[in-house]
């Protein structure tokens, strides 16, 4: 018997039983990343899994700040005590102390360079019995395929972000041989011919794909991650079948594809595991006070930045639209030097209808009868999120994939409408598009749209739905290919 198996395992070789297959999980540093990674974690395990979870050292010592514990005794599983799932460290190769938002590229530097090291260390401690194992590991990493053959272990990439996203990044090579894509004077046409994909415009694509200089750290990361994705052997992807399903059918002539979303917390609005990296404002008793469907909750996520000239147009706009609102103002949203970034003036003028907080349990507040809207950065969980609460959207997207998720939101399901764009957003259309929304005949059709999407979102969920299936299809083959 090996004595670095999990118990579980031990117990059923013991028993002359199958060993349970095991599922190394990891994410990848980011709030965003982390929280749809530690609940598919769960349902592994709730499908016959030995999970092992990695979180860096850094997540793991914010997630325990967050909640005011100590991180010494902390395990982010402890309030799932029942399911197998292991928590490991890793080191992301800086100080604990190291302001990794502040110094956004040297961080992503050593996600490039360091991190591997400490990750092919930490695999050979925890993969003990490679014929059991697979990695479950976040596609944004550089070295998964090559450290899965090294271990001799399938490496199945967990993709967080829409199935059309996914195609764009996999067929960059297209994009390139066609002029969209790596050249001084991209075409600016339509491009029509990645497979599966719709026509899409080239100011629709992720902020990486429009930038002409493709040699910052954050493009060798993807270059070199979807090198390792071509390696992959198996995609598993946070996306419904039903809402991409050209798109999906093109990627599974590639590889192996599962689209087993949304990835939620089993209750939707509250979680078993402690995922926040800040600590959650308690906004209930607020929001109680206030008649259904009147406030607006506004978040840009956990990553983006936004300049202080954009935040003061937004903030001009909600202040002018009189709606009620419940913002989170991330205190790095424009930087950790600046920790509060809003006009002078705001809180004054927004007393008594506003409320500001650094961060909150957003599924339990999109949840929340009072809210009606949400202007969001379209991060593709806040998206899922949103939908799932029947809350339409108004769109202000920062970066990467999030302005190709406002062309889902707006274009294709018609469940928000855009707000302005980076460095053109401006007081009086925020003002307008939040009047439009909140209280306008546009809010009503934008609502009725968004229960269709859910219902589909629903079904796809349910028992016998197409992410039910995709789920049971991915772990009996993962259980048959790891399963001794
Ligand atoms: O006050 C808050 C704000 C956010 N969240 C949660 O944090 C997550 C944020 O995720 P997401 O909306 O996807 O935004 P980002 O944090 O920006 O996520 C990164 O990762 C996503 C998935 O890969 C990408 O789609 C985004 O563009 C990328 O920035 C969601 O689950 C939210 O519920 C909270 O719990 N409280």
């Amino acid at each position: 018997m090996d004595p670095l198996l999990p118990p579980m395992a031990m117990a059923r070789e013991a028993n002359g039983r199958r060993k349970k297959p095991h599922a190394v999980v990891i994410p990848y540093p980011m709030q965003g990343h982390v929280i749809p990674a530690a609940h598919l974690s769960l349902r592994l395990a709730a499908r016959g899994f030995a999970v092992t979870f990695v979180n860096t050292e850094s997540v793991h010592q914010r997630t325990a700040d967050a909640l005011g514990v100590d991180p010494r005794s902390y395990d982010v599983f402890a309030g799932a005590r029942c399911a197998d799932v292991r928590y490991e460290l890793v080191s992301d190769g800086f100080p604990l102390g190291f302001d990794r938002s502040l110094n956004h590229d040297q961080f992503m530097e050593g996600l490039l360079h360091v991190i591997p090291a400490h990750m092919e260390e930490l695999l050979r401690r925890v993969v003990v019995d490679p014929p059991s194992t697979c990695l479950v590991v976040d596609t944004f990493f550089v070295w998964p395929a090559t450290l899965a053959r090294k271990l001799g272990v399938p490496y199945v990439s967990f993709w967080t972000e829409p199935a059309l996203i996914f195609a764009l990044y996999y067929n960059m090579d297209l994009l390139t041989k066609n002029g969209h894509f790596r050249c001084q004077e991209p075409r600016r046409d339509t491009i029509t011919y990645i497979p599966g994909v719709p026509a899409i415009e080239p100011h629709e694509l992720m902020s990486y794909l429009q930038e002409t200089d493709t040699t910052s750290v954050v493009h060798r990361i993807i270059f070199k991650a979807f090198e390792e994705a071509h390696g992959a052997d198996y995609i598993l992807c946070n996306t419904v079948e039903e809402l991409e399903p050209s798109t999906i059918a093109a990627l599974r002539l590639e590889k192996p594809f599962y689209a087993v979303g949304p990835i939620f917390p089993a209750g939707f609005a509250h979680s078993v595991v402690a995922t926040s990296m800040w600590a959650e404002s308690d906004c209930s008793g607020w929001l109680d006070a206030q008649p259904a469907g009147s406030v607006l909750y506004i978040s840009f996520g956990s990553y983006a930045h936004i300049t202080k000239q954009e935040l003061r147009e937004i903030a001009g706009g909600v202040l002018a639209s009189g709606a009620r609102f419940l913002w989170v103002m991330r205190p790095d949203i424009v930087s950790s030097e600046d920790p509060d970034p809003l006009p002078e003036g705001f809180a004054a003028a927004s007393a008594g209808r506003g409320l500001v907080v650094p961060w909150c349990c957003q599924v339990e507040v999109l949840s929340h009868a009072a809210v009606g809207g949400f202007l969001t950065h379209c991060g593709w969980n806040s998206v899922l999120e949103s939908v799932w609460a029947a809350v339409p959207m108004l769109c202000f997207p920062l970066l990467t994939d999030q302005l190709t998720n406002r062309r889902i939101v707006v274009r294709e399901w018609r469940v928000g409408v855009p707000v302005g764009d980076r460095g053109a957003v401006f007081a009086h259309e925020v003002r307008a598009r939040i009047e439009g929304v909140m209280s306008g005949e546009e809010g009503e059709e934008l609502r009725q749209a968004v229960r269709k999407v859910r219902a589909t979102l629903e079904a796809a969920a349910a028992p016998g739905g197409s992410s039910q299936r995709g789920f049971n299809e991915f772990v009996d083959e993962l259980t048959r290919r790891c399963g001794g």
